[in-house]
Order: structure tokens, then sequence, then C-alpha cells
């Protein structure tokens, strides 16, 4: 557990911005792409330079896109921003080779990283303020979630539900089950090490936490917002650009 007064501890934001954004499609990754006006990384840039106790910004790009002169139409006049030729092959592999170049660049080992995808521009600085108020009085570490409002059902290899596994078994049960958002918010070594312990030992952590709890620890799950989906699928930016083009930020 990491020791010192938690709130002495300063918080920074760090996004994984190298995927290739596979699944949506498009000429450009998608976070690069223009959605409502301008491209999708720029919110979630908005939404951590405008919340107060937020110091910096780290994003980890692919190292061909280092270069790329969208970066700098991005970054103008936002909060301290720092691009990094970070990106790895995984999500993970980005994030654990990101938070190594902030302990090189002499950022405190106990200070508070959170970890936010680039393809959730829907958050806002309340629901960063939210997860920041609750993490840093308890120390544990914990994530923006939302619980499941929907019934849960295990497909066989038709895509129908699963007829060779008992009754019992084909409605997962979904009180206590929360889907994961981001920002996921864990001390700098501490996340650094255990996402390190996971990759050495090929477990397949898609999200902060997974490597967290796979070290010993149970973070604290904090009620994000559906307007904090992940931008994955065409559908989801039909549907963000609604959303987006309409609300008040
Ligand atoms: N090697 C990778 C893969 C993903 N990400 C980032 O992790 C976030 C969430 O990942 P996802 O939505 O899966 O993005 P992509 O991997 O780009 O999408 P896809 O799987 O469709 O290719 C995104 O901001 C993405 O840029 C990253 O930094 N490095
Ligand atoms: C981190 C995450 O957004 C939590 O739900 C999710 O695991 C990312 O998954 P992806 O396949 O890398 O988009």
């Amino acid at each position: 557990m990491p020791s010192g007064n938690p709130s002495k501890k300063k918080c920074h934001a760090l996004l994984p911005t190298a995927g290739t954004g596979s699944r949506l499609g498009g000429e450009l990754p998608k976070q690069f792409q223009q959605l409502a006006g301008k491209p999708m990384l720029c919110y979630a840039i908005e939404a951590f330079s405008n919340t107060p106790q937020v110091e910096s910004i780290w994003i980890g790009v692919s190292p061909g896109f280092i270069d790329n002169p969208i970066l700098q139409t991005i970054a103008n006049g936002a909060k301290e921003i720092q691009f990094l030729p970070t990106g790895g092959p995984t999500r993970q592999e980005t994030v654990r080779n990101t938070l190594a170049a902030m302990l090189n660049a002499g950022i405190a080992e106990d200070d508070w990283i959170l970890v936010h995808d680039a393809a959730r521009p829907g958050i806002t600085p309340a629901l960063i303020e939210k997860l920041i108020n609750t993490v840093q009085t308890s120390n544990a570490g914990g994530i923006l979630a939302v619980p499941l409002a929907d019934t849960l059902k295990q497909a066989d290899l038709d895509s129908v539900i699963a007829g060779n596994i008992p009754h019992s078994e084909r409605t997962i049960p979904r009180e206590h089950l929360w889907q994961a958002q981001t920002p996921q918010m864990f001390g700098l070594k501490r996340l650094h090490d255990a996402l390190e312990s996971a990759i050495r030992l090929e477990a397949d952590v898609t999200d902060e936490a997974s490597a967290i709890e796979l070290a010993g620890a149970k973070p604290l799950l904090i009620e994000g917002a559906a307007r904090n989906f992940k931008v994955t699928h065409p559908a989801d930016w039909d549907l963000m650009q609604l959303l987006l083009s309409s609300a008040t930020r």
C-alpha cells in the first residue's frame, strides 16, 4: 500500500493514445479523427485541463506518430502536456511504457496517476473530481465504473444462448456486476510495477485495475456515467457525435 499523506500527492493524467482504431476504421486512428468539430483526443485533454487537481497530462502515442503535425494543433494552449513516443503493441504496454517515462522524468513515485482512454471523449471534470476526491482519501486506488443494467447471456459458438451448459449458468446473475470505465487511478510506481509484473507473466490484463488485482489489492468502484462510454464501433461514433454536438460540457 503506498505510504505518505494522501492529500500531499499530486495527480497526473495518462492518456494511452497509440491504438489503431481497427474496430472503427477510417484513414486515421480514431482518436485523431474529427468528432463534432475537433479530433476526438481533444475532449479528454480539455476535461483534464479543466480539472484543477490535475497537474499535468502525459499522452503515449505510437513512435511513428510523434512527429505528426496534428499533435501540435491538439496541444494548442492546453495545460502542461507531454506527448511521448511510448506506444506499444498492447494498451497495457503503452501504459507501462508511459509510466516508466514519467518515473524517468522525475514524477514522484507515490503521485496519483489517472489513466484514461483517449477513446472516451464523454469524460467531464465533474467525473474526474469525483474519482479523485473518493480515491485520494482511501489510498486503495479505484476506477470509474457503471453497474450493469442489462441481463447478461452466455452465447455458444452459433451465437445463440448456450444450451450446452446448465440453465443456471446461461443467464449470468447481474447483481454485483459493473462495467469498468476510465479514468483508473493508482499510485505511479505501484501501477508501473503491477503492469510490469502482469506483462512478464503474459497475463491478459485489459485494464489497470486487473494488474492491481493480480498484485493482491481490491480497487474501489466509483460510479461513472453512461456518457463516458468508449467509442469502439461505428455505432458508438454516431452516438457520441450526437451527444457532443448537443451536450453542454
Ligand atoms: N496498443 C495500444 C492499443 C490501444 N491503446 C489505446 O487504448 C485506448 C482504448 O483502446 P481501444 O478502444 O481498444 O482502441 P484501439 O486499440 O485503437 O481500437 P481497436 O481495438 O478497435 O483497434 C485507446 O485510447 C487506444 O488509443 C494504446 O494506447 N495502445
Ligand atoms: C480500459 C477499458 O476501457 C476498461 O473498460 C477497456 O478494458 C479497454 O479495452 P480495449 O479493448 O483496450 O478498448
